[in-house]
């Protein structure tokens, strides 16, 4: 049985994380597993809120297209980023979790449009809410959209679910020397230029109070972990 530490809390989860091997898709055995870890700390009590990338679509269509305008690059992401909530959504309404997905971008037919007052209910529901669309603006990033709707429905933390199982003094992926932190702070990390996450999400972050675990999408084990306040990943606070 889990013993959380938290009450709601938000859950970025990587879309380039998800695609694993599985080209622009998203990987059966990754959303296997976070699936049952997130049936596992909803069970116990946890209302969570998600939002999830898009890169393991948007960036395969985009290398694709020869001088794409950013911006159009930028609507193409947060249409990915709908996609990829949908496939959430339905994966967790069939495995039992209730779950909506409200969006930054109308989309009547099919789409419930993002109002705060509504999350929050569904959340104290204990309904799992699906932020897609991300910001609805170009020049942004779900790592933003995660710290902006994090704020909004008073999340506890954001907790990031990624490729890499923390924060590096370099990018691990580039340098195999690289120390993970178990903890920084938002002014170190913002100081120095550590690339996990955008400056924009890291300095709303750090006005905001909201701290931020960073922990790997394909560890077992590892979600339920961060609820329980065990020492997984880096820990990013004020
Ligand atoms: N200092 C760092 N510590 C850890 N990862 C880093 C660092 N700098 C850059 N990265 C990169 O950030 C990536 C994870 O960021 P994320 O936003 O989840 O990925 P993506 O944008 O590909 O979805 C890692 O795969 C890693 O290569
Ligand atoms: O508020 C937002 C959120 C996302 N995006 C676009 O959507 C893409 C997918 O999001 P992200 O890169 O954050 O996804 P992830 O890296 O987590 O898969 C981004 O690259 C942006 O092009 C955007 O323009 N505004």
């Amino acid at each position: 049985m889990i013993k959380p530490i938290y009450k709601r809390v938000l859950l970025k989860l990587s879309g380039e994380a998800l695609m694993k091997g599985d080209a622009y898709n998203i990987n059966s055995s990754i959303i296997k597993n976070i699936i049952s870890e997130i049936s596992e700390i909803v069970s116990c009590g946890i209302e969570l809120a998600i939002v999830i990338g898009g890169g393991n679509i948007c960036r395969g269509i985009s290398n694709k297209i020869q001088n794409i305008d950013r911006s159009t690059a930028d609507y193409m992401g947060m249409l990915a980023t709908i996609i990829n909530s949908l496939a959430l959504f339905d994966i967790l309404n069939k495995s039992g979790i209730i779950s909506h997905v409200m969006s930054a971008i109308s989309i009547e037919k099919f789409l419930e449009s993002y109002i705060p007052l509504n999350a929050i209910k569904y959340l104290e529901e204990g309904k799992v809410v699906i932020f897609a669309g991300g910001t609805g603006n170009p020049f942004f990033t779900t790592d933003t959209t995660a710290a902006l709707r994090a704020a909004e429905i008073k999340a506890e933390i954001i907790l990031k679910a990624t490729k890499v199982d923390g924060i590096y003094n370099f990018d691990p992926n580039k340098c195999l020397s690289a120390i993970i932190y178990k903890k920084i702070t938002f002014d170190e990390v913002i100081s120095k230029k550590l690339e996990i996450m955008d400056s924009t999400a890291f300095s709303f972050c750090r006005d905001q109070k909201l701290p931020i675990r960073v922990f790997s999408i394909i560890k077992s084990g590892a979600l339920k972990r961060v609820i329980e306040g065990k020492n997984e990943g880096t820990l990013v606070y004020v």
